[in-house]
């Protein structure tokens, strides 16, 4: 019978709450013991069975935790997220982690070490704190193991995370996948790593050219490495006002002034991959586009001596001559409307750089504006180009001959090439400095001015591009 004298008092009902909010707590701090003592001493494939009998496994606070679980495949797709949370909780690494994997891949520059499973990765965002672990579970006899994250953090920063935290370790990933990348050098028809590249070959790009040790003037260094920057930073502005995200610089000087050299320091700067594409070695249209399509982002496309590689006829000269584009003969119009319409439909970030040593020589559609966005002109070694290279090469500022060298300079084209050339010959900065001297002085009185007579010029330009014509077939043979 329900009378009101049965009902407990308000003490009775407040020690019997004391007492079950604290046995809550202890079954809870239990909770969490039992679970380090398993992970600690129960073998991996029995943990997760274990743990999940006692129904511990999410019990230890699960009012306030939230689990999110960041499986590594889904199905036969690989999941994006769980890659990036691998290769950020790398940076997160403390002296309490007591086992990591080390391994090292031939796309990669540096060992990377990782955290193995099992093992708790504290990170802290914006205040919040989110647990990490790596968990694998083994699957029936002769399957893969299946291994996935737990992101724990109290459930009330769940918008957080999935909004903000993710995409954020999404992005940091991404960054120090590229800055461990090794860079690659692709060229056609090379059978160098199997890394994917289809009809290109590739090796390791480990070229110690940078923008330190490049001889330029210097305000068309800084434009350059500007416009760079500006670049690779503007992919919303190049999709916002509907144009490719590509850009073109056109290298122009002559042999030896580092046209090649600043390709390499472009690519060291970004690290991005070079493709070298020999024209000489496309049959037409259709296959430009099957070798476009197969390069990889942020990488840079070089064509050398484009004056010399191949007969690029502008698009009604093509069209007078009966080809028809796309499956006819290679165009210039063809090839740079193609990069145009590939790179806008895709949004990639591409680099195209042509060299050549004759700028005069080149189709006008070239350099028709909009074409190539910086034409750059490597000139012959100038007193500031002279200095930065002694440095470089002797390690030394300041020497009684420089004066004498710079006015040298003056009165003959020599290029940074042959400059670098005499400074190797010795360590002894004395006599380096005085090969170049006599150098320079047989310079002037033995060749003809490069530029000074026309027909010598002619003459040269015709036998450097015959040089480089026969260098690419003997190459080609190879
Ligand atoms: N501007 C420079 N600064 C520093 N070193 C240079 C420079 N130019 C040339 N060199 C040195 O000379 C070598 C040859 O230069 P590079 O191949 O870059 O010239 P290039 O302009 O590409 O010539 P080509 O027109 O024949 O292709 C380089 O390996 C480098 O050591
Ligand atoms: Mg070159």
């Amino acid at each position: 019978m329900f009378s009101l004298s049965n009902m407990p008092s308000t003490s009775t009902v407040l020690s019997a709450y004391t007492s079950f909010a604290a046995s809550a707590m202890l079954v809870r701090s239990m909770a969490s013991e039992v679970r380090s003592i398993v992970e600690q001493f129960i073998p991996d494939h029995l943990q997760t069975k274990l743990l999940s009998v006692f129904g511990l496994l999410y019990s230890a606070n699960r009012s306030s935790q939230l689990t999110l679980v960041v499986n590594e495949h889904d199905g036969y797709t690989f999941n994006q997220m769980f890659e990036g949370a691998e290769i950020f909780l790398r940076t997160k690494i403390t002296p309490s982690v007591e086992r990591l994997r080390v391994s090292k891949f031939s796309k990669d520059k540096n060992l990377s070490v990782s955290v193995d499973r099992n093992q708790v990765i504290v990170d802290e965002f914006r205040g919040v704190e989110l647990r990490w672990r790596l968990v694998t579970a083994e699957r029936e006899e002769g399957r893969e193991e299946r291994k996935y994250f737990e992101l724990s953090f109290h459930r009330k920063h769940k918008e957080l995370v999935l909004g903000t935290y993710l995409p954020c370790v999404l992005e940091r990933s991404k960054t120090i996948k590229e800055e461990n990348k090794a860079m690659k050098l692709y060229s056609l028809g090379f059978c160098g790593d199997d890394d994917g590249g289809g009809v290109w070959g590739s090796i390791n790009l480990d070229h110690p050219a940078t923008f330190d040790t490049l001889a330029m003037d210097e305000n068309a260094k800084r434009e350059l490495m500007e416009d760079l920057d500006r670049f690779v930073k503007r992919k919303d502005f190049y999709r916002r006002v509907g144009k490719a995200w590509k850009r073109g610089y056109l290298l122009y000087g002559p042999p030896g002034t580092g046209k090649s050299t600043l390709i390499a320091a472009m690519a060291n700067y970004l690290n991005f991959n070079i493709y070298d594409l020999e024209l000489a070695s496309v049959q037409g249209n259709s296959d430009l586009r099957n070798l476009l399509v197969a390069t990889a982002t942020r990488s840079i496309i070089v064509i050398e001596d484009i004056d010399c590689s191949v007969e690029l006829h502008d698009r009604g000269a093509a069209t007078t001559a009966g080809n028809k584009e796309g499956d006819g003969r290679l165009t210039l119009s063809g090839m740079l409307n193609f990069m145009d319409g590939l790179w806008s439909s895709c949004g990639d970030e591409r680099i195209i750089v042509f060299t050549t040593n004759h700028k005069d020589k080149l189709d006008p559609a070239l350099l028709r504006p909009g074409r190539m966005d910086m034409h750059i002109h490597m000139s012959y070694c100038t007193p500031d180009g002279f200095r930065l290279l002694v440095s470089n090469y002797l390690g030394i500022k300041n020497h009684q001959l420089m004066g004498e060298i710079e006015g040298l300079m003056k009165n003959v084209n020599v290029t940074p090439a042959e400059v670098a050339e005499e400074l190797m010959k010795s360590d002894d900065a004395e006599v380096a400095l005085n090969g170049l001297v006599e150098f320079l002085k047989r310079k002037a009185t033995d060749e003809p001015h490069y530029n000074s007579n026309v027909e010598a010029g002619v003459l040269v330009q015709q036998m450097e591009c015959n040089k480089k014509k026969k260098k690419k077939k003997n190459k080609k043979k190879k």
